[in-house]
């Protein structure tokens, strides 16, 4: 399929449609499906979660065209340290998770629909028990709890000691309130990235660390902007991309000023398969500033219903 470049105005973008399965669900999904862009400076993503609407993802769509056509600012390192992501899977796979990852920080998913407290408590300690006294771990909520039952289960989960709590509760009021009653450092994340203007979000008193995600920001440009608007520390993430998308989050990692996190880019080992037969996958704790060569695109390709869908969502997002 070819695409125009940008609302109609510059070359045609090749474009593929990919969709692969994921090891275990995560975010409520089994697959992960996006279109990858190829321009004149490379491959981009356009890979919004099915649940955006049009308008949402003209940024997603803005980091696609970002990465193909005008390409990303120099890198000032040459690795980037990640996390592994657990998914709210069973204290063995999540054990089992952690030990083959090679990584010492690991982001724990809390609060899933259907997950108790001690569903979450079990998961986390089998994760400390994983890396040992020296890992780091991180859980993230997407937002599901309330400020009281935040304030609970933060202080219940911080046995196993935590580096900070990733969008505990969901608007900034809510965060700036548990952040006066908990120790654990506050991390935002979708208060910034589906804000209309992610610069003008007000953190002062909400946060301690900001998640900034290339695709939902508008590209690396755009999320440089973000961290410099907050001035906090930042932490890269993905949306869940293959390594073509994920490539953009290293460029940002490797564009920022100071990084004194590991980042969550480590999530191709969540997928079954990739687009790229040398995928970003994490080496000792670290992912390498590279941008991968999507050569497995005819193994990964989507069926003609998904490419249907995908086609109609951007020229959708490319209309003026
Ligand atoms: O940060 C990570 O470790 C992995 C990325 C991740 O968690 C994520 C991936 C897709 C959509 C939302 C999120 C999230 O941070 O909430
Ligand atoms: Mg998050």
């Amino acid at each position: 399929m070819i695409v125009p470049a940008a609302g109609g105005a510059g070359a045609a973008l090749e474009a593929h449609v990919y969709r692969v399965r994921l090891r275990n669900r995560f975010r409520g999904l089994d697959v992960r499906d996006g279109v990858l862009v190829r321009g004149p400076a490379g491959w981009g993503e356009f890979s919004p979660f099915w649940d955006y609407d049009v308008a949402e993802s003209r940024r997603w769509w803005a980091s696609a065209h970002e990465a193909a056509v005008l390409g990303w600012p120099d890198p000032v390192r040459g690795t980037v340290p990640v996390n592994v992501t657990v998914p709210a899977v069973g204290p063995e796979r999540a054990h089992e998770i952690v030990a083959a990852s090679g990584c010492r920080t690991a982001k724990v998913k809390v609060a899933d629909p259907g997950q108790a407290a001690a569903d979450d408590l079990a998961r986390v300690e089998a994760v400390r028990d994983a890396l040992g006294p020296a890992g780091a771990i991180r859980v993230d909520a997407n937002a599901a709890w309330d400020v009281d039952t935040a304030a609970d289960r933060l202080t219940a989960l911080d046995r196993f000691d935590l580096e900070y709590a990733e969008q505990p509760v969901a608007t900034v009021e809510e965060l700036a309130a548990l952040r006066r009653r908990v120790d654990v450092r506050i991390a935002a994340d979708e208060v910034v990235r589906r804000a209309p203007d992610p610069r003008r979000v007000d953190l002062r008193e909400a946060a301690d660390v900001v998640v900034l995600k290339v695709q939902p920001l508008g590209g690396v440009r755009a999320a440089l902007e973000v961290a410099e608007a907050h001035g906090l520390p930042c932490v890269v993430s993905s949306a869940l991309e293959s390594s073509v998308g994920i490539a953009a989050g290293v460029a940002l990692a490797a564009a920022l000023p100071e990084l004194p996190f590991a980042c969550g880019l480590a999530t191709v080992a969540l997928f079954t398969a990739d687009v790229a037969s040398e995928p970003l996958l994490p080496v000792d704790g670290a992912l390498p500033v590279t941008r991968p060569v999507p050569d497995r695109l005819a193994q990964t390709a989507a069926d003609a219903e998904t490419e249907r869908r995908w086609r109609e969502r951007l020229s959708a997002v490319q209309a003026p």
